[in-house]
């Protein structure tokens, strides 16, 4: 018989839930089903205005709610699809986006609004940080400057209803399934799958105390003392001169007066974890995964702490702060830029746990730099920490330790070599108390669950710069690894000096007349030879060595990107820079990579896709990309990222520079705009340069007469089909056609180079100075994280001394 429904569930049929069958998507669809059946923005999809861009944003039918007397004063409104807009210039700001982007999904932050929209998934991250409907209702009708619709109440309720009300917890390594309600826990017990995976089937729910909440984050406030909290110093954002009666209504919530809670729980067999996770899912009540790394006394402690000079950011407090807020470790995602410190992350996570940790890199080279970092920023000894890679296979000889090691190593099949059929047995016979997962966002879902299944750890913990799958099988994290628990504003970080300031600009280039000619002749809409025209077109050629000189006399150092390795040697070989894409031998990328490095007289490098994920490029602060195709936005993030780290950031008007090369009147007009839309929802603006200022008084640039233009049209049409095709890198993701994909394009405004570098001070004037100083000099927040952390294991150790 099926379960009773109680009031405000999401019953199994309601979910439409798929068998499990192992499948890559099924579990992904689950989750669409999921969304979309409780999705705002799906229900009233078809009242959408699309007149232009902001009208449907306000148009009456949509907020349609009476504003509040006061709604001057309060910053948001919350549109009935579930959008939010938040004005960012309020003076509650800060903390209404504190609070936000623990409810919801940010979906663009620019400089004066943003935008975020409420959904299942962000709503599933809301309740396991601890977020309930009711606050979060009453959060968002404080800040709400119009009267919070039923439908937005109502679509609160039930989402978060199902959600999070149990979690799935390891106590002495046991597994257990915890609810403060036992009602919701006899009625999971009524699913024959779950009812199975009792560790006792006679064991009736075990009653206790529950821990108490030391820090849970409430936005906008200090956070109580207790075990395992973070002390939460705020950004240096702009104080709050909100009025005070509003300010202290906002507040009313924090000072609410704690009661004893009690949980329940039932134990399960612990070979059953991952069917009785995955069946919570397909009825609807998706379990949050914590490690109560405190109480674990079978799994023996590692000793592991941060260094003195180790003192993580604000920014990477607050992220760790959502993963442990309850003195247990929760599963989850961190989003922060690229170059804005996953690793510092990682590492104090691990030395938050204090339990053997594995970490999965991408690459041998990322493995390497993970163990380097350990060993800068932790006191982990360096025989306890190893790594497991095809060129070193190493585990640590004790019973703890850090083990580095790459998703390739643990997922490939077939007959293994002795010494690695040793290591990964060493890996699965072992319990892991936390699993760090690196650029979690670009693994297949299949070799990442192949991985996952196979080592046995209480926590994970995804990092990852942009949770952007162009193959939408970004929803499989939730299952896998665990909601978002926090996505850092690259705005705010570039603000405050942690990530470089970037100038973005798309260059157009006209194609010369018997380029175009070609171009418009050869069939084939997406014809590789058409994109090798494009990406040949003499004019972008000129631009592109204008711009390496115009930035080589700056000082900058250049990456070139291109994605078409025919048209990355014949720059390369004609400009004479040094290259390197899939084919370079290891020891040649080696050699170009520390040249380009230390090496002043080389400033450019040029790159295939082989430069998106698998090489550890030195930092660069000059970016052009001359062919990239098939608008990948997080391949246009990811490449941003390597010019986000660069070293003199914190200098006086300093930028780094993005840019764009595009034929123009072809296709990768509209494969650019695509590109960008993620940035440009991060809030970079790109600038359209229809001129290159000087490049006209340049007699010393390639292809000027008509005859070199003519023998280098001639070359490409000579080149080979396969010269004309996309690279192909063993284990690259990014390699997906996704020109059927629509989206919006980017926001453009016009712009010439000298704009863009400040020539004609258009573009990167330096508002409100003092606050940037203001904001640099806050940096470096003291931490106080890893002491609480420490203190809060003393007490549990000094506890089980005296034998509470
Ligand atoms: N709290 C901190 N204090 C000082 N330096 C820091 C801190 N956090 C990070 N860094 C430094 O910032 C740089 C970038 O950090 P890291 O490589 O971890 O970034 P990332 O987010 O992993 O970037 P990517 O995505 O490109 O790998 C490193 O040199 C790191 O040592």
């Amino acid at each position: 018989m099926p379960p009773k429904k109680r009031k405000n569930e999401v019953a199994v049929d309601d979910v439409d839930g798929k068998e499990w069958s192992g499948g890559e998507l099924s579990d992904a669809d689950t989750f669409k089903k999921l969304e979309n059946k409780f999705s705002l923005a799906g229900a009233h999809q078809k009242q959408r205005y699309h007149a232009d861009g902001a009208s449907g944003l306000f148009k009456n039918d949509q907020i349609g709610q009476p504003l509040k007397p006061d709604h001057a004063n309060r910053p948001m409104w919350v549109v009935e699809d579930g959008k939010i807009i938040l004005e960012s210039f309020s003076p509650l700001f800060p903390e209404a986006q504190d609070f936000l982007i623990n409810i919801a999904e940010p979906i663009s932050r620019v400089s004066r609004m943003h935008e975020y929209t409420l959904t299942a998934h962000s709503l599933f991250a809301a309740v396991s940080v601890g977020h309930n409907p009711e606050e979060i209702i009453n959060r968002l009708e404080k800040y709400s400057k119009a009267v919070l619709s039923s439908s937005v109440v109502n679509f609160i309720k039930k989402s978060s209803a199902a959600y999070g009300k149990a979690k799935i917890v390891l106590k002495k390594t046991l597994s257990y399934i915890e609810s403060d309600d036992p009602a919701l826990l006899r009625q999971l017990l009524q699913d024959p799958v779950i009812s199975s995976s009792l560790a006792d089937s006679n064991a009736t729910l075990i009653t206790e105390a529950a821990p108490k909440l030391g820090g849970m984050m409430i936005p906008g406030t200090k956070m109580a003392a207790g075990a395992n909290q973070v002390a939460q110093p705020e950004p240096a954002a702009e104080e709050s001169q909100a009025p005070n009666d509003m300010i202290a209504t906002l507040r009313e919530d924090d000072e609410e007066e704690e009661e004893e809670v009690q949980v329940h729980s039932f134990q399960i067999r612990s070979e059953t974890r991952e069917a009785v996770i995955k069946q919570c899912w397909e009825i609807g009540y998706p379990l949050t995964q914590e490690y109560d790394f405190n109480n674990d006394t079978v799994n023996p402690n590692l000793d592991i702490d941060l260094k003195p000079h180790a003192q993580i950011r604000y920014y990477q407090e607050k992220a760790l702060s959502k993963m442990f807020s309850n003195s247990r470790a929760r599963s989850g995602v961190i989003v922060l830029p690229c170059g804005a410190g996953k690793t510092l992350v990682g590492i104090t996570a691990a030395c938050g746990v204090k339990k053997s940790c594995i970490v999965l890199c991408n690459s041998t080279m990322s493995a390497l730099q993970w163990r380097a970092e350990f060993l800068k920023w932790s006191n982990i000894n360096q025989e306890d920490i190893a790594v497991l890679t095809s060129l070193e296979k190493n585990v640590f000889p004790h019973s703890a330790g850090i083990l580095v090691t790459t998703y390739h190593m643990l997922a490939a099949s077939g007959k293994r070599a002795h010494d690695t059929a040793a290591a990964l047995k060493f890996i699965q016979e072992r319990e892991w108390g936390l699993l760090i997962a690196d650029e979690v966002h670009i693994i297949p879902a299949a070799m990442f669950k192949k991985v996952t299944y196979s080592v046995a750890s209480h926590c994970k913990l995804g990092l990852t710069a942009t949770l952007l799958r162009e193959d939408d099988k970004i929803g499989t994290l939730n299952f896998l690894v665990g909601p978002k628990l926090y996505e850092a504003n690259w705005q705010e970080l570039s603000q405050q000096g942690h990530i470089a300031k970037v100038q973005c600009a798309e260059v157009w280039c006209r194609m010369t007349p018997e380029f175009y000619q070609e171009w418009l002749n050869t069939a084939g809409a997406n014809s590789p030879k058409k994109q090798l025209l494009a990406v040949l077109n003499p004019y972008k050629f000129q631009a592109c060595q204008f711009l390496i000189d115009y930035h080589a006399k700056r000082g900058d150092k250049i990456i070139v990107f291109s994605d078409n390795v025919y048209a990355l040697e014949k720059y390369a070989l004609k400009l004479v820079h040094p290259y390197i894409h899939g084919g370079t031998s290891q020891g040649e990328r080696l050699e170009i990579l520390e040249n380009f490095q230390h090496n002043e007289r080389i400033h450019t490098v040029f790159l295939s896709k082989i430069g998106d994920t698998s090489l550890d490029l030195p930092e660069a602060t000059c970016l052009i990309q001359i062919s990239s195709h098939y608008g990948s936005r997080r391949q246009e993030a990811q490449r941003l990222g390597r010019i986000l780290r660069a070293k003199r950031r914190n200098d006086e008007g300093f930028n780094a520079f993005f840019y764009s090369l595009v034929s123009k009147d072809t296709d990768e007009m509209s494969y650019a705009a695509r590109r960008q839309t993620f940035l440009v929802d991060q809030g970079y603006a790109f600038k359209i340069i229809t001129k290159l200022e000087g490049i006209e008084n340049r007699n010393d640039l390639f292809f000027r007469t008509l005859e070199d233009r003519k023998e280098l049209l001639t070359e490409v049409c000579l080149a080979k089909e396969s010269d004309a095709a996309e690279e192909k890198i063993a284990g690259d993701t990014f390699s997906m056609n996704l020109n059927r994909r629509k989206k919006g394009g980017a926001r453009r405004t016009a712009g010439t180079l000298a704009d863009l570098s400040g020539g004609a001070g258009m573009s990167y004037i330096e508002y409100n100075k003092s606050k940037n100083k203001e904001l640099t000099k806050s940096k470096g927040v003291k931490n106080s994280f890893i002491r609480k952390l420490n203190s809060s294991h003393t007490n549990s150790k000094k506890k089980k001394a005296a034998g509470e």
